[in-house]
């Protein structure tokens, strides 16, 4: 009896969805990466003289979120280390997550064989051991550093020039430096010499058409899926969204495993359209939470000060309407406010943010402001807001 209920329970729990869904997760490096056999060649090609035991120049990679720069560089360095494991060591370190000099070098250290305590010793002592540790080494150091920006914007530039001077200092070229971004205006807030450094050689990645997007798509979808689970029509539909949305396969990949989580959920047996649309609504309600909820404690305010002042008005409001909305819920919880001049700038970073739309009007004689509108779903919003404080939630009382 016990091997019937065994066997109910094992059925239940299979799925007959995927045939294995980490094959979608975005940390995932597949083996195939169409599309970018141009990148891939020219980072073999300037990291060739790794095979003779030489040091390549270092390498600027750039090009909007979801181009395959990552997933390109891990699969290229790991391809060429399987080769020629001897003349090179590499070091991958996402400087997002790891985001302090102290770390990165401690990263370094400990990926060479050398023990950091967590504090202790000052920015510049490991410095100094990781130049020691490196002269000691016999191949190559190639050290990827991606999310670069992310980095500089927090502490500056000094870690990576410290890094790219890192070969006069040995008096020796052993280190070479792989640099990613997804953001170009960055590389205006570089030092001169830093930018020249690391961009001794460049590699854009153009954004994916929907053509692309639908052969990437159709190969993880292979892997990922059952046979007969995912249509054409639903490959085609992920990638024409994410094609709209600046070419993301990130985007794509993300669309296609939430609608195969919706289409599970509802025991389905095929993905339609339908679940394509659902999944869509459900990654814009998470992107919109995590926005919403690690706002600033004055940007949740004006943003509830906008959601009200909506609501009571029934119409789009003045840049100077949320500021009184928002003064008096200040007052109503004995917080201070911030200047108008700072309400202005908030309500500029929500609009980039895409919660709000802020467009200008001309209102002739009583000179330019804008008319402050919600863009996205008000119950996300507020369910943002109010989770993680309570003063705020108390304001809403509905
Ligand atoms: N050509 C491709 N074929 C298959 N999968 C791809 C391809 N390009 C990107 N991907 C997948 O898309 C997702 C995003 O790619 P990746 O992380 O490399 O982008 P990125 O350019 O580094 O983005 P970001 O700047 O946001 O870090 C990953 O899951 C990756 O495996």
């Amino acid at each position: 009896m016990s091997k019937i209920i065994d066997e109910i329970l094992s059925s239940l729990s299979r799925s007959r969805i995927f045939r294995n869904r980490e094959l979608l997760l975005p940390d995932y490096v597949p083996e195939e990466l169409p599309h970018r056999e141009e990148q891939i060649k020219r980072l073999v090609e300037i990291l060739s003289p790794l095979m003779r035991g030489e040091k390549p120049n270092n390498i600027f990679i750039y090009g909007l979120t979801g181009t395959g720069k990552t997933a390109v560089t891990k699969f290229v360095v790991k391809k060429l280390h399987e080769k020629i494991s001897n003349s090179f060591i590499y070091v991958y370190i996402n400087t997002r997550q790891t985001d302090t000099p102290y770390r990165i070098l401690a990263d370094l250290l400990e990926n060479l064989g050398s023990k950091v305590p967590f504090t202790g010793i000052s920015t510049a002592e490991l410095y100094r051991r990781f130049i020691k540790k490196v002269l000691e080494l016999k191949p190559i150091l190639v050290i990827v550093l991606d999310e670069i920006d992310a980095l500089v914007k927090k502490h500056g530039d000094d870690i990576l020039y410290r890094l790219t001077r890192a070969n006069y200092e040995m008096g020796k070229s052993k280190v070479s430096i792989i640099g990613i971004t997804n953001d170009i205006k960055f590389v205006e807030f570089l030092d001169p010499r830093v930018k020249s450094s690391l961009s001794e050689e460049e590699i854009i990645f153009p954004p994916y058409n929907a053509e692309e997007l639908e052969d990437i798509l159709k190969r993880r979808a292979t892997l990922a899926f059952y046979d007969s689970v995912v249509s054409d029509d639903v490959i085609k539909l992920c990638a024409a969204i994410a094609a709209r949305d600046h070419g993301d396969a990130r985007r794509a990949l993300d669309l296609l495993r939430v609608a195969g989580e919706v289409a599970e959920r509802e025991g389905a047996e095929k993905l339609t359209i339908e679940h394509v649309n659902k999944a869509r609504v459900e990654i814009e309600r998470d992107r919109v939470y995590e926005v919403v909820s690690t706002l600033p404690f004055h940007s949740k305010l004006v943003l509830l000060a906008i959601v009200i002042g909506v609501n009571e008005k029934r119409r789009t409001l003045t840049t100077g309407e949320v500021y009184d909305v928002y003064t008096k819920l200040a007052k109503k919880i004995g917080v201070e406010s911030v200047t108008q001049r700072r309400v202005s700038d908030i309500i500029n970073e929500l609009d980039m943010l895409g919660i709000i739309t802020a467009r200008v009007v001309n209102r002739g004689r009583y000179g330019k402001t804008k008319e402050v509108n919600l863009a996205v779903n008000e119950e996300t919003v507020i369910k943002a807001i109010s989770e993680k404080d309570s003063k705020i939630a108390s304001l809403w009382d509905r």
